[in-house]
């Protein structure tokens, strides 16, 4: 029988009434207590590494978890890590940078209801991920209302109701049908994963909204490495406002810049627009492609831990790790 570890980091499936609203309060035993036929799908161990709700998630808690799973690594047949839903998208994104090509599953879940209410996602959503942790599923997944998401291209789409995740522009790795993983997608991995451990948290993002002038981005890059700009469409700068020269005298200082886009779906095209095309042809900037602003902020964290060498941040950045960018023209 396959052993898994669970390592508990709180959300709302370990969370229970408080006076003031919903808090983590359950530990790891509590919420296995919950999924008696537990020993008929895998052995688990328990590890409580926090207990936080996850808009309280920092990348320092990315590190503390990739550095758990390291340490255990050895020892297990895969992973499951119970966490909030609201930050979950980017903690999968950061471990699937910082442990990258692992042949054993990482599997993330949560709940939109806590596990002791009467209705709630969080017992199915639990079964499912010890199933997927104990399947040959190899890498950094979402397991989620009866869905499998890799972990580079989860976005938290719904606040409230059950299909809390959406798996963007990329298909799902699998469905569970009565508890059964029917799996579409085998991610490809090695012999053994390569952990990292160095994240560099000066990553900023700017939403634009029409008439944003160039004060938040020069604010924004006195104090980052990075600014990400999730801008309108396929790409591009609003012509007044000085945003051209401000992008100009921050890149020649050395910040990184990368042009998103705010629409979820199917990614961006600077060169498409009069806007985009002179940003990326004579200021050099990234773009996002197909990534997920998750994902985006996540894989600039784990380079800029590694590197400041323009041309590396930039070979990095469109190098695709666990299928985060699969632009046609890379
Ligand atoms: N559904 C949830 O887990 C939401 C919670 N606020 C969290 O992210 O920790």
């Amino acid at each position: 029988m396959k052993k898994i570890l669970l390592i508990g980091t709180g959300g709302t499936i370990a969370s229970d009434v408080t006076d003031s609203g919903l808090a983590p309060e359950l530990t790891t035993e509590q919420l296995l207590s919950h999924i008696p036929g537990i020993s008929d799908i895998c052995g688990v161990d328990c590890l409580q590494l926090l207990n936080l709700d996850s808009t309280n998630m920092t990348p320092a808690h990315w590190l503390e978890i990739a550095a758990c799973i390291r340490d255990h690594y050895g020892c297990y047949d895969g992973f499951v890590i119970t966490h909030g839903t609201d930050t979950m998208a980017y903690t999968a994104a950061a471990l699937s940078y910082l442990i990258q090509g692992s042949p054993k599953p990482i599997v993330l879940t949560g709940a939109q209801r806590p596990i002791g209410f009467d209705s709630t996602d969080s017992k199915t959503n639990l079964a499912d991920a010890f199933r997927c942790a104990a399947e040959d599923l190899p890498g950094v997944s979402i397991v989620f209302n009866s869905r499998v998401i890799l972990g580079t291209r989860a976005k938290k789409t719904r606040s409230k109701s059950f299909q809390a995740f959406s798996s963007i522009n990329h298909p799902e790795l699998g469905v569970l049908r009565d508890g059964v993983l029917l799996r579409y997608i085998r991610q490809d991995c090695r012999e053994a994963p390569v952990f990292y451990d160095r994240l560099d948290p000066r990553v900023a993002l700017l939403k634009l909204v029409p008439g944003t002038g160039r004060d938040a981005a020069d604010f924004l890059l006195e104090r980052n490495d990075a600014l990400i700009i999730e801008s309108f469409g396929v790409g591009g700068l609003p012509e007044a406002g000085g945003f051209y020269d401000c992008v100009r005298r921050w890149m020649e200082a050395g910040r990184v810049v990368v042009l998103t886009t705010q629409v979820e779906n199917e990614g961006s095209d600077l060169g498409v627009y009069h806007v985009g095309y002179r940003l990326k042809s004579d200021l050099g900037v990234l773009e996002a492609y197909d990534m997920t602003t998750e994902a985006v902020v996540a894989k600039l964290m784990w380079i800029l831990g590694q590197t400041r060498r323009r041309e590396e941040v930039e070979r990095l950045f469109y190098t695709p790790v666990a299928r985060d960018i699969l632009w046609p023209g890379l």
